[in-house]
């Protein structure tokens, strides 16, 4: 039996849960006029409102004490101080370094890295001015106009989803583009209609041996010495980011072009570091500058606040709740904001990468549900697609609703419909309809009794639909940078709560290491090869049908 379910909150909540299962939101709300003032809380730039999960006073008050019993401010210090808590990989766990507008010292194995965080953010800003300013010149002297960021995973995610979210921002100087995927279809449309003259490449790999952004980049040199033909003229349109400068170079990327990081980012924690460079061409590096401001104001929020008012904090025992204790085991991400629609993307690598796992620290399989399926889109989209699930579906999927106060674009009274949208949606999710007010509704309405009695079960919502809103007031560069580090710090929190270690990912080697095997096996002759039937018989199907 796992720790956690020993401790005397785990089981005090095990029993709770029976209880609240048997309460509906709405007598909740009945029952306290001031729930909202109770169950919700502000910080700088965020209106964070969880009255709306199936939450009552000893419900929180066992969470809190869950919190302490798994010693989340040790933790947590030995997080910030760079101890080495990816305890698989034996490394500290430091993204908060990146952002460390303190400047104070952060010390790992007797160096103060806050000094090599420092350097490459100058580094980043020497660059970043030059490339804008049209200093930096390509092999015909020409200045950049379109960048081009091949990278995947967690060296696209987090980049693309800031890039997207602030967009409305951009002033034009430079266009951004993001390849990710292997299927060549994206690499060539986004190649199309470019000049190698005015080309820039950043290829981003923590280890710059993933294949699929080797693969990318090998196709993109081809593109560049297609017209460039000099091999020397590479220096001017390429640039990396990564930990690994032996294979950097091995591609051919001069030491000077390389912009690094270190073992102690994980890859879904990496938008601070260097892999951020895409986001500062795009936008400017005060822009990017200010989203780690937004992100260090977070640090300092999770550093300092009273567990009952710290937001990632409450974010991730409400997800323990819901999904442990309730059996709740998806989680929407519904932003009710156009620019923050890569958001729930992104989210399902932090949340589902970091703490998808089924054994515990010491390695002894997990008695409770882990880590929620994470999905969604931008709610309005959702609305007109999933939501009749939501709404009337027999799973339940609690959900965080995400708007903001003030507009990026005010366009007529869009933003009032969007926001109008937002507000009901919690609302129909929490207090559902019941039969007596179906009734009353098709009474009002004229029908009979007997089509009143057809219609009546099909109309009913249950409610009872546990959301979270946060209301931002506006996506700003310092907005998404608080945003991402509550997520962050939730995912931290979350993994601690559920003994997991949130920041290695083994599950994904099986897969890669059986592609790579089988890259080899479609050019081979032989007739079959050692898989079972199914993807035996998928392999030779494909190789007899694809067009030599
Ligand atoms: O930056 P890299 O080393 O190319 O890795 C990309 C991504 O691949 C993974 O290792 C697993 O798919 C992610 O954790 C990471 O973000």
């Amino acid at each position: 039996m796992s720790s956690r379910s020993q401790l005397a909150s785990w089981q005090a909540l095990s029993e709770s849960a029976k209880k609240m299962k048997q309460i509906h939101l709405k007598d909740l709300f009945a029952k306290n006029s001031t729930r909202f003032e109770q169950f919700s809380a502000q910080i700088p730039g965020v209106l964070f409102d969880y009255s709306k999960q199936q939450i009552d006073k000893t419900v929180f008050e066992q969470l809190i004490a869950l919190a302490k019993e798994c010693d989340i401010s040790a933790r947590r210090e030995k997080m910030f101080s760079g101890e080495k808590i990816n305890i698989t990989e034996d490394r500290a766990v430091l993204h908060t370094a990146l952002r460390n507008r303190a400047n104070t010292a952060v010390m790992v194995d007797g160096e103060n890295v806050t000094d090599a965080v420092n350097a490459e953010l100058a580094k980043m800003k020497a660059f970043v001015g030059k490339v804008r300013s049209g200093e930096w010149l390509g092999y015909t002297g020409k200045a950049v106009k379109d960048v081009v960021a091949i990278g995947v995973g967690g060296s696209n995610l987090g980049p693309q989803m800031a890039t997207e979210a602030l967009a409305a921002y951009a002033d034009g100087t430079l266009n951004v583009h993001y390849v990710s995927n292997v299927d060549g279809v994206q690499i060539a449309s986004v190649l199309q209609g470019l000049d190698v003259e005015t080309t820039l490449f950043v290829i981003s790999s923590k280890t710059f041996t993933t294949s699929e952004t080797m693969t990318n980049a090998k196709s993109a040199v081809e593109w560049f010495l297609q017209t460039a033909q000099a091999q020397e003229h590479i220096a001017k349109h390429f640039v990396a980011v990564s930990t690994n400068l032996e294979k950097t170079a091995a591609f051919g990327i001069a030491d000077e072009n390389v912009f690094t990081m270190w073992d102690w980012v994980g890859g879904r924690f990496s938008l601070w570091s260097a892999i951020g460079l895409p986001i500062a061409l795009y936008l400017g590096f005060d822009a990017f500058e200010e989203i780690l401001e937004g992100a260090f104001e977070i640090d300092e929020h999770f550093k300092n606040a009273e567990f009952e008012n710290n937001v990632p904090l409450l974010m991730a025992l409400l997800s323990v709740w819901n999904t442990s204790f309730l059996g709740y085991t998806a989680q929407a991400i519904l932003p009710y904001d156009q620019a923050l629609h890569m958001l729930p993307a992104y989210l399902q690598q932090g949340e589902m990468e970091s703490n998808g796992k089924h054994v515990t620290f010491a390695g002894e399989t997990v008695p409770y549900t882990t880590v929620p399926i994470i999905w969604g889109m931008t709610g309005i989209n959702g609305q007109h697609a999933f939501y009749q699930c939501l709404h009337q579906g027999n799973v339940i999927v609690p959900a965080d609703f995400i708007a903001s106060i003030e507009p990026q674009v005010n366009v007529g009274k869009h933003h009032d419909i969007l926001l109008s949208n937002f507000f009901a949606q919690t609302e129909a999710m929490m207090a559902g309809v019941d039969a007596e007010q179906v009734t009353a509704d098709l009474t009002a309405k004229g029908k009979s009794e007997a089509e009143i009695s057809e219609l009546l079960n099909h109309k009913i919502h249950q409610g009872n639909r546990p959301t979270t809103s946060m209301l931002l007031d506006k996506v700003d560069a310092k907005t998404v940078g608080r945003l991402i580090a509550l997520y962050e710090h939730k995912i931290f929190c979350q993994g601690i709560i559920l003994e997991i270690c949130s920041f290695d990912q083994w599950g994904v080697e099986l897969g890669k290491g059986l592609a790579s095997k089988i890259e080899a096996e479609l050019f081979d002759d032989a007739v079959s090869h050692p898989h079972d039937s199914s993807t035996n018989g998928l392999i030779a199907y494909y190789k007899t049908h694809r067009k030599q």
